[in-house]
Parts: C-alpha cells; structure tokens; sequence
C-alpha cells in the first residue's frame, strides 16, 4: 500500500472501536475487564480532519475526549489469521474517539446500544496518515492529550490488553475488514472537554493534532 493514503478519512469507510483495552481506562470507569474485544462501531460522517471542530451533540452533558492509536486497514480481508495481520495494515493515525458519556451511561444503564454515544457527527477527529513503514514497533508509542494545554491523559500502546494483530484477526471474523476501514485501538483514560475547549494530542514523536471543541449550534 503506498504512503499516499492522506485523504483515507475522506473516503467513507468503517470505523471499528475497541473498548476497554487498557486496563486504566476500564477501572476507571468502574468495568469489568473484557475476555474478548469489546466492539462498536462508528459512520464514516463521524470522521474530521484539523480546521473542522468538534461539535458537542445536542443534549450532550458530558463530552469526553480518548486519545487513541487508530489503525488503517490496507488490504481487504475476512478471518484473518493473525499471524497474517500485519499484511493488512496500510498505516495508522492519530484519532480522538469522542464520547457522549451521559449517552453512554444512560445506554449501559438500559443495554441499548452506544451508537448515539459514539457515532455523532464530528465524534471522530484524526491526524494525518502515518505509512506503515514508519513504525516499527506500534506496542511502544506514547500517547497523550491536553485540554487547554493542561495534561489529561497520558499513555502508553504497550499497555493494550489486546494487540493489534488478535484485534485484526477478531474484528475480521465478524466484519470483513476493506481498505480505508480504521480501527480505534482503545484509550488509556478520558476526561470531559466543553464548549470553547481546545484538545491538542500527540503519539510520540510521529503525530499531533489539535481540534477546537463548539457547542451543538456550532459557536
Ligand atoms: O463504559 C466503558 O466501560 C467503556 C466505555 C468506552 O467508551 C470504551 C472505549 O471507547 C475505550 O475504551 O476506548
Ligand atoms: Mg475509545
């Protein structure tokens, strides 16, 4: 797959969440650690790039930020074996997998699902596309988000319970994976963001972003 996948953002495809991959972040929301990747799913018009704020969804008390390693799926497959996963990454990036926590609370409470928590429009900042070739370990990258220049989270990749290849080889027996597909690896911790707020993160010395937080009218 070539470098030039920038745009992968702008071309519709899937977003795969994982959930409570990091053991942090689990506790900290009071969950059990999973046996097996906790999945849901975000549309593709959740997606912005830098120059586009975050929008927070109408009725939305609580809008958390989670800094995570999304991976860019390259080549497509079903059931594959993870000893093959790796073939199937094109890249990765930096991605914000916004979160309407009193959604999701309101909805873990009810087990409905967490779409209106996760999917909304603009729920899903990114970076730019990171080629594959330039990262050779994608276990040891630091990851870390400020609010307003003040440090909110901080993390590391070695730390996800489950690894991207077993992620790769799961997700693709339930959903065949395509080109331009991203999967949201989890995030180490969270914390709430409001209107006017600006989010600023980093993957080691590879990525930043930064993204400007409005309320649901767009001011
Ligand atoms: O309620 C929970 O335990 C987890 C909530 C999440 O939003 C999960 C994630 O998106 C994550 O762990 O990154
Ligand atoms: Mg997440």
């Amino acid at each position: 797959m070539s470098g030039n996948f920038v745009k992968f953002a702008e071309l519709g495809r899937k977003i795969v969440g994982v959930g409570r991959n990091y053991r942090d972040h689990a506790a900290e929301l009071g969950s059990a650690i999973p046996e097996v990747p906790l999945l849901f799913m975000k549309p593709a018009t959740s997606y912005i790039t830098e120059g586009t704020p975050i929008k927070i969804p109408k009725g939305c008390t609580s809008l958390h930020h989670e800094i995570e390693l999304g991976v860019v799926i390259g080549q497509k497959g079903t059931d594959i074996p993870e000893g093959n996963a790796m073939n199937h990454v094109a890249g990765y990036v930096l991605a914000l997998d916004m979160t309407a926590r009193d959604f999701q609370n309101v909805a873990k409470q009810k087990g409905t699902p967490w779409d209106l928590a996760k999917g909304f429009d603009t729920g899903c900042p990114v970076g730019k596309f990171i080629p594959k070739a330039s990262i050779s370990d994608p276990h040891n990258l630091e990851l870390w988000c400020k609010v307003n220049g003040a440090l909110k989270q901080k993390g590391n990749t070695k730390d996800m319970i489950f690894k991207i290849p077993y992620l790769i080889s799961y997700i693709s027996q339930y959903f065949t994976l395509e080109p331009y597909d991203m999967i949201l690896t989890g995030t180490c911790r969270c914390k709430w963001v409001s209107k006017g707020d600006v989010i600023q993160g980093g993957l080691a010395n590879l990525a930043e972003i930064k993204f400007k937080v409005v309320g649901a009218g767009g001011s």
